[in-house]
């Protein structure tokens, strides 16, 4: 799709997580410049310092005015007052402004009652990321085999839209054209609704915890994997859930309705009902896409014995470094005296949790997955 080499000026206002990872994906490639505005001078710093732009500016103008493509990847309760600001400026002829947030149908709407001249506004959404937040956990391979939705107007210039489409190609993402208030009824459902679910669980849990530490100490392996989300960025989520409101007021009541069936089981003793409720989730869990990066991405955890030893997690990831094997996080679970402590290691690619199992089993670590 990409032709070779695409001369333009990207601006990105906002880079942190998901706009320090398109500016990866941007940076070096043959005549593009990428320039970050950054809203404060201590984040000027920050940007400066994590070395994914070109070129950091703490101005509007400077940032945005001969830029060819603009992304806005702000928390979602910012993206209207840049749609603004900019609306101000006599942007370049044929410039796109494109955002990057989580929900679709109230910037898209915002950006309608807006007259850009010559100047053209699509929706985005990159169906990938993480729990993690801030241009220091940023990746050139984040958007790689995810999903990335454009919302353009039905109205839009094929044109216009292919150039954008032939940018987004330097993120190896697949491009998916999607209404923008269908985007928010799925994307509500499949990963805003669940990231409530995980933090309505976590905080349910830490309740109990309280009087009983035991609660902390036992969670592990399923309540760890089905929280991890819980662990997002209170302001991004602040905004995201608020502006899907009305799609989520909605599932909340069907989901109220999952949480009644089945506490009306139990109260029945139902076993038959509670092995069919299994069944009928694991086939179609089954059905889920297994490698392409889904929205709600997997860690690959493997749990290796080490002897209560100082300096033995240094070396294990010097290890894992040497053969450039990316650790996406390691923790203790337990380490007492009497009993040799257990060292969880998660991996983000499959690739390289396979290649960790091999490699510390050849060290002559217990590995187990
Ligand atoms: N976290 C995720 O996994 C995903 C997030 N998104 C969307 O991407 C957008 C950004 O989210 P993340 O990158 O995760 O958050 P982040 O917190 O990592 O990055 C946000 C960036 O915006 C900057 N910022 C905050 N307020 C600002 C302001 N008033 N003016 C200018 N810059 C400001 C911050 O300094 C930071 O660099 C959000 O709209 C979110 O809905 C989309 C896909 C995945
Ligand atoms: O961490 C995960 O698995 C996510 O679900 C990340 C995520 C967060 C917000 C989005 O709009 C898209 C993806």
């Amino acid at each position: 799709m990409r032709t070779e080499g695409i001369n333009c000026k990207i601006a990105i206002f906002g880079v942190g997580l998901i706009g320090g990872s398109l500016a990866l994906c941007f940076k070096g490639k043959p005549g593009i410049e990428v320039v970050g505005y950054a809203h404060e001078p201590k984040i000027h710093e920050r940007y400066l310092k994590s070395g994914v732009l070109d070129h950091v500016t703490l101005s509007i103008e400077e940032a945005a005015l001969d830029a060819d493509f603009i992304f806005l990847s702000v928390p979602v309760g910012m993206l209207n007052y840049y749609l603004q600001e900019l609306n101000k400026l006599p942007l370049k002829k044929g410039c796109i402004i494109t955002d990057v947030g989580s929900t679709k149908a109230s910037i898209t709407a915002a950006a309608k009652t807006l007259d850009f001249r010559d100047v053209f506004f699509i929706g985005g959404h990159p169906m990938a990321g993480s729990e993690r937040s801030g241009v220091e956990a940023a990746s050139p391979l984040l958007f790689e085999n995810a999903y990335y939705v454009l919302t353009p107007q039905p109205e839009m210039e094929e044109d216009v839209y292919n150039k954008l489409h032939n940018l987004l190609s330097y993120t190896r993402a697949q491009v998916i054209r999607v209404e923008p208030e269908h985007h928010d009824d799925i994307v509500g459902a499949i990963s805003h609704l669940p990231h409530i679910i995980a933090v309505a669980l976590v905080n349910q849990i830490s309740s109990y915890n309280q009087n009983e530490p035991l609660y902390q100490l036992l969670a592990a392996g399923g309540f760890r994997d089905i929280t991890r989300i819980a662990s997002s960025d209170p302001v991004v989520w602040r905004d995201i859930l608020l502006s899907n409101r009305e799609v989520l007021l909605r599932l909340l009541r069907d989901w109220n309705k999952q949480v009644g069936q089945f506490t009306q089981v139990l109260e029945e003793s139902n076993g038959e009902a509670i092995e069919a409720a299994f069944r009928e989730a694991g086939s179609f869990r089954d059905q889920l896409p297994e490698r392409r990066k889904g929205i709600i991405n997997a860690l690959f955890d493997i749990y290796i014995d080490v002897p209560d030893t100082p300096g033995i997690i240094g070396r294990i990831a010097t290890e894992l470094g040497t053969a450039r094997i990316n650790l996406s996080n390691m923790q203790i679970i337990e380490s007492r005296e009497d009993v040799p402590g257990i060292l969880r290691l998660s991996f983000r690619q499959e690739d390289d949790m396979e290649r960790a199992i091999e490699l510390l089993t050849h060290l002559g670590y217990t590995v187990r997955s």
